[in-house]
């Protein structure tokens, strides 16, 4: 259950899967793809629709013309969790958008904003996620980048000190209505997450995400997906 810090704010989560997956170049949307015997996406579903997280409601955002084949899809598979779908928009914000109208009534709670096609992420940095953003307001899990970074210059290249960088995933979780009025803002294409969204109106607290927490973008993904799926 959650905390009893957080047992009177009430959890929403909106899961965005409205994107087309162009750099996963597959027929279907890589959301839909077949994981270990269920698509990508029903997986992502079953991670928040654990009973101790205590979500009150699961949006998920759908490309427009792909509703119709994912209610048919689910149909295929026992136990899905409840979930209510909405239509996206053509890019990432405007399919936040469409999931915060859903919950248009709701007057206070938690939310958390988290990519259809993070099918590994951890309860552990769900409920971490989402007690920070109780607690600070705005919150989203990151990691250390394993690799040396350098930054582009007009000179060549120098190097970051990446002690001092993190990798952000999601879930990014923020107190509704800042994540409502940060998403009331015009949209700018700098705008590459919640954070950015959200981060000129409220500072963002980072919450330690976990490296299994991929988000499948190419086509080796789904590899790297199915080989850590098979370690559970
Ligand atoms: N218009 C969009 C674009 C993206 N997303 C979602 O945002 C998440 C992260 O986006 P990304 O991995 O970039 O997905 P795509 O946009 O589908 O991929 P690509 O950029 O390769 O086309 C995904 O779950 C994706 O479905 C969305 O809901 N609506
Ligand atoms: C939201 C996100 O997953 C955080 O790392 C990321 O910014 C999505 O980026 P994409 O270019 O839409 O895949």
């Amino acid at each position: 259950m959650p905390s009893a810090s957080s047992s009177f704010q009430p959890r929403f989560a909106i899961i965005v899967a409205g994107g087309s997956g162009t750099r996963m170049g597959t027929d279907r949307p890589k959301q839909f793809l077949d994981l270990l015997g269920e698509p990508v996406l029903l997986h992502t579903l079953r991670r928040f629709a654990v009973p101790g997280l205590g979500i009150k409601r699961l949006v998920v955002v759908l490309p427009a013309d792909q509703v119709a084949t994912w209610e048919v899809l689910c149909a295929q598979y026992p136990a899905v969790p409840p979930h209510e779908l909405v239509s996206g928009g053509t890019t990432r914000w405007a399919s936040v958008k469409q999931g915060l109208a859903q919950l248009g009534h709701e007057t206070a709670g938690t939310v958390a904003v988290h990519d259809g096609v993070r099918p590994l992420t951890p309860e552990r940095v769900i409920e971490a996620t989402y007690e920070a953003a109780h607690n600070h307001g705005a919150a989203v899990a990151a990691v250390v980048p394993k690799d040396s970074v350098r930054n582009l210059s007009q000179q060549g290249s120098y190097a970051l000190n990446r002690s001092r960088l993190r990798l952000v995933q999601t879930p990014q979780c923020f107190e509704l209505s800042l994540l409502r009025r940060a998403y009331q803002l015009p949209e700018l294409n700098t705008f590459t997450d919640d954070a950015s969204v959200v981060e000129d109106l409220h500072p963002i607290h980072i919450v330690e995400g976990d490296y299994r927490n991929l988000k499948i973008t190419t086509p080796e993904d789904m590899l790297l997906a199915e080989a850590l799926l098979r370690t559970e």
